[in-house]
C-alpha cells in the first residue's frame, strides 16, 4: 500500500506552483494544436523535475512526452491543455462577462486536467526515488482534445506503444471513477463547389453550393430515424459561401461529426452520409470533395485498474470547502437551470449501485459535492467522445472525475470557464492529483495488478487490435 502521507507531502509542497501553472494556462486559453505557451509551461516544470522531455512528438508542435526512471513498468499520465473558442469569460464571478468578446476560454477545465496529471507524475517520480521502486513514470502532453483528437494522432505514430497503463482524469462536478464508455467518432468536412451568378439577373446560370449543403443536411436529418439510438450526427456550416444573398454561392462547406459506440458503426454511418452528399450534389449540379479531419475511438474501461483507483479515492481525505467557496457555488447555482440540476442528479442516480441510491438524498441539498460516488461496472450513459479512447485501446486505462465546479454546471459554458479559476477548482485538481498518484503507486508496488489489467484488456478487445481511425496523411486541423 502506498504511503499516502509521502504522496501528500510531495504534492502539498509544490501545490502553489501547480495552482499557478493551471492559472497561467487558464489565462492563455490556447486553442487546439496552438497551445504553444501552455505546453511550454508544463514541459518546463517536468524538465526542472529531472524528467527527460521529448518535444514535437508525433510531428505535433505542442505535443510532448516527459519520462523519469527506466525500464518497466511504464505507468503514464495523460494531460490536456487546450481551450474552446468563443468562451472568453472573467474569472470567479457569477454572471456572464467575457474578458475579450469572441475570444477563447477554458470551458472544459483542461488547464486543471493537464496540470493535475502533471502533479501526479511529479509526485510519483519522487515517490519512486524515495522507495527505490523500479520502472518509468511518463507524462504525455496531449494537445487538441477538443475537435482535434490529438491523442489519436499521437497513437497513429506509435507514441503510446510501450506503455503498460495510462491514468488520467477530467474536472467535473462530482468525485467518481469515469464509469462510462464513450462514443467513437469521425470529423469530416464536405466542401461543395457550384457556380456563381447574379441571383436576380441570371439565376439560371448559377449552381448553388449552399443549396447543396442545405439539401445534404436535410438528407442527414432524414437519416436520423434510421440509425441506432446511440449514434449522434451533428454538423456546423463552416462556410456558407458568402454574405451576399444576390450572389449564387459558388462554394460552401459543412463540417460533420459522426458518432457511434463502435468505430465500425461510425464507418457505416459515414458511408451513408457520403451517399447523401452525392445525392445533394446530383440535385444541385454541384461537386464536392471530402476532407477527413480526425477521428477517435470509443473508451474501453478496465475494472482491475478501476478497483485500484477506488481504493485510492478511499485513501484521499475528502475536500473541505470554506464558507466563501460554498457561497460562490451557490451564486453560480442561480445561473443553472432547474432542468440542468435535475438532469445532473438523475445522472448520479443512474450511476449509483442499486443498494446505495439513498446516498442521493444528502447530495441533492449540496452545491459542492465532496462525496465520492460509488460506481458499478454496468454501462454508463452516453457522455460524448474523448481521445483517451484511443489510448484505452492500446493499454489498460483508468480515469476519474473530481469536483471542481458547482453541481449541474454544464460542460463548455461560461459557468465552467469562470469557476475554472476558483479556489474550489484547484482543490478538485489537487484531489485528482492525489488519487491518480496513489493509483499509480499501487501499480508500481504490485506489478501483478498490471498483468491482470492487461488480461482484462485483451479479453475486452476480443482479438481486435487498435487501428487508428485517422488515415495516414491526414494532418491536424486548427480551429477556423
Ligand atoms: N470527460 C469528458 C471527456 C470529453 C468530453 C467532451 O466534451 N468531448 C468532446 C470531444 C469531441 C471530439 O472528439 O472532438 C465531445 O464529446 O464533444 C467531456 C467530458
Amino acid at each position: 500500500m502506498p504511503e499516502f502521507e509521502t504522496i501528500r507531502s510531495i504534492i502539498d509542497r509544490k501545490q502553489p506552483l501547480f495552482d499557478d501553472i493551471a492559472h497561467q494556462i487558464w489565462n492563455l486559453a490556447e486553442l487546439r494544436f496552438e497551445e504553444k505557451e501552455s505546453s511550454k509551461l508544463l514541459s518546463s516544470v517536468l524538465e526542472q523535475e529531472g524528467f527527460e522531455v521529448d518535444y514535437n512528438v508525433a510531428g505535433l508542435s505542442t505535443a510532448f512526452t516527459a519520462s523519469y526512471g527506466s525500464g518497466s513498468p511504464v505507468v503514464s499520465f495523460l494531460g490536456e491543455f487546450d481551450a474552446l473558442s468563443q468562451l472568453s469569460q472573467k474569472p470567479s464571478i457569477s454572471y456572464q462577462d467575457p474578458v475579450f468578446e469572441g475570444e477563447s476560454g477554458h470551458g472544459c477545465g483542461h488547464h486543471l486536467l493537464g496540470t493535475g496529471a502533471l502533479a501526479s507524475a511529479v509526485a510519483v517520480r519522487h515517490y519512486l526515488d524515495k522507495h527505490q521502486l523500479p520502472g518509468t513514470v511518463r507524462f504525455y502532453g496531449c494537445p487538441g482534445e477538443e475537435g482535434g483528437s490529438g491523442k489519436a494522432f499521437m497513437a497513429r505514430e506509435g507514441v503510446f506503444d510501450d506503455i503498460d497503463t495510462a491514468i488520467t482524469w477530467h474536472p467535473g462536478s462530482y468525485n467518481s471513477l469515469f464509469a462510462f464508455e464513450s462514443l467513437a467518432n469521425y470529423q469530416v468536412s464536405f466542401r461543395f463547389k457550384g457556380k456563381a451568378s447574379h441571383a436576380a439577373a441570371s439565376p439560371h446560370l448559377g449552381r448553388s453550393a449552399l443549396d447543396a449543403v442545405e439539401l445534404m443536411n436535410v438528407g442527414v436529418n432524414y437519416l436520423r430515424e434510421h440509425m441506432i439510438d446511440e449514434a449522434r450526427v451533428h454538423y456546423a456550416i463552416v462556410n456558407s459561401g458568402g454574405l451576399s444573398p444576390n450572389v449564387v454561392q459558388a462554394e460552401a462547406e459543412v463540417l460533420y461529426l459522426i458518432r457511434a459506440p463502435e468505430l465500425s458503426q461510425v464507418n457505416a454511418l459515414y458511408k451513408r452520409v457520403q451517399d447523401i452528399a452525392k445525392g445533394a450534389a446530383l440535385m444541385t449540379e454541384t461537386t464536392f470533395d471530402i476532407h477527413f479531419e480526425k477521428g477517435c475511438s470509443n473508451y474501453v474501461r478496465n475494472h482491475v485498474l478501476e478497483e485500484q483507483m477506488t481504493a485510492a479515492f478511499q485513501a484521499v481525505p475528502a475536500v473541505s470547502y470554506t464558507d466563501e467557496e460554498r457561497s460562490y457555488a451557490k451564486a453560480i447555482q442561480a445561473s443553472i437551470t432547474e432542468e440542468e440540476r435535475t438532469g445532473f442528479f438523475k445522472d448520479i442516480e443512474d450511476m449509483l449501485p442499486d443498494d446505495q441510491k439513498n446516498l442521493l438524498d444528502t447530495m441533492k441539498n449540496k452545491d459542492l459535492l465532496e462525496d465520492v460516488i460509488p460506481t458499478t461496472t454496468k454501462k454508463g450513459k452516453n457522455i460524448g467522445s474523448t481521445d483517451v479512447g484511443d489510448v484505452s485501446w492500446i493499454a489498460p486505462t483508468v480515469q476519474c472525475f473530481t469536483t471542481c465546479f458547482t453541481a449541474g454546471t454544464p460542460f463548455h459554458t461560461w459557468q465552467m470557464v469562470t469557476q475554472g479559476a476558483s479556489t474550489a477548482a484547484y482543490k478538485g485538481m489537487k484531489q485528482a492529483s492525489l488519487v491518480m498518484a496513489d493509483t499509480a503507486i499501487r501499480l508500481f508496488e504490485s506489478p501483478e495488478l498490471i498483468s491482470k489489467a492487461k488480461e482484462e484488456h485483451q479479453s475486452k478487445l476480443a482479438g481486435k487490435s487498435y487501428i487508428c481511425p485517422i488515415p495516414k496523411g491526414v494532418s491536424p486541423s486548427y480551429v477556423r
